[in-house]
């Protein structure tokens, strides 16, 4: 059995859950483990100077639930997609390939899951297109004023630096180009990597 962790993270509103639910449309057993879905309850989530509440760091996620799910993932992936309703049956061949996609926007910034990543991606967009973006999303709870400029962008670039002070393996991609553009790179990209794993195996 072969295995491999594609890590898909970048700013908010990059264009993250689009490439990664792209990939695990086009990629045979496949799925993917997002990282918002780890975010604490808002109670427990500290404000910071500002009043702005401290969302955009590793603390306001469940970071050991995660690394868990992911842990499950690599032990065993044929029994996690099926767990998932991914996947009807009930055994695996030898010479399965399994594909894990971890999205979201500290991904890199936690080193033991950083370490776990055979491939990394990270979409950037500017500022400007990443405000207007985000402008047009809701989350729960909604952002409130001045949250992009007072605390989401500065924290942005705070955690990036601190990305790059951890990781150098990582393909940075141009949020801006054309969404077909985007995927079908790296689509191409991972699809040599499965394409490589599988010569490996019937040559071992
Ligand atoms: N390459 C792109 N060009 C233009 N808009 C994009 C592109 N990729 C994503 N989007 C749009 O940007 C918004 C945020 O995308 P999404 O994939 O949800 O970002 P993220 O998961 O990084 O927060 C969505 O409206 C999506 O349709
Ligand atoms: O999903 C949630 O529960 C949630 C609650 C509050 C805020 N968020 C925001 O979600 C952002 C990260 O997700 P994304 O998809 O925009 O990369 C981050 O910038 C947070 O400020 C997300």
């Amino acid at each position: 059995m072969k295995t491999i962790i594609v890590g898909v993270g970048g700013v908010t509103n990059g264009g993250k859950s689009t490439l990664s639910q792209f990939l695990h449309q086009k990629i045979h057993n496949s799925c993917i483990i997002a990282q918002d879905t780890y975010f604490k309850d808002d109670f427990v989530v500290p404000v910071d100077s500002n009043g702005f509440k401290q969302y955009d760091t590793l603390d306001a996620l469940h970071m050991e639930e995660m690394m868990k799910e992911v842990c499950s993932w690599k032990k065993d992936p044929h029994e996690f997609l099926r767990r998932r309703g991914l996947i009807a049956k009930d055994s695996s061949t030898d010479d399965e390939l399994y594909v894990l996609i971890v999205e979201g926007f500290l991904i890199f910034n936690h080193r033991p899951l950083n370490e776990m990543f055979d491939m990394r991606y990270f979409l950037e967009i500017p500022y400007d297109v990443c405000k207007m973006r985000r402008s047009m999303r809701v989350y729960a709870p909604p952002d409130p004023p001045n949250y992009f400029d007072g605390y989401v962008w500065p924290m942005y670039l705070q955690n990036r630096e601190e990305m790059e002070r951890i990781t150098s393996e990582i393909v940075f991609l141009d949020g801006l180009k054309p969404k077909d553009e985007v995927l079908a790179a790296v689509y191409e990209d991972i699809h040599k990597e499965i394409a490589r794993l599988q010569v490996l195996s019937f040559t071992t």
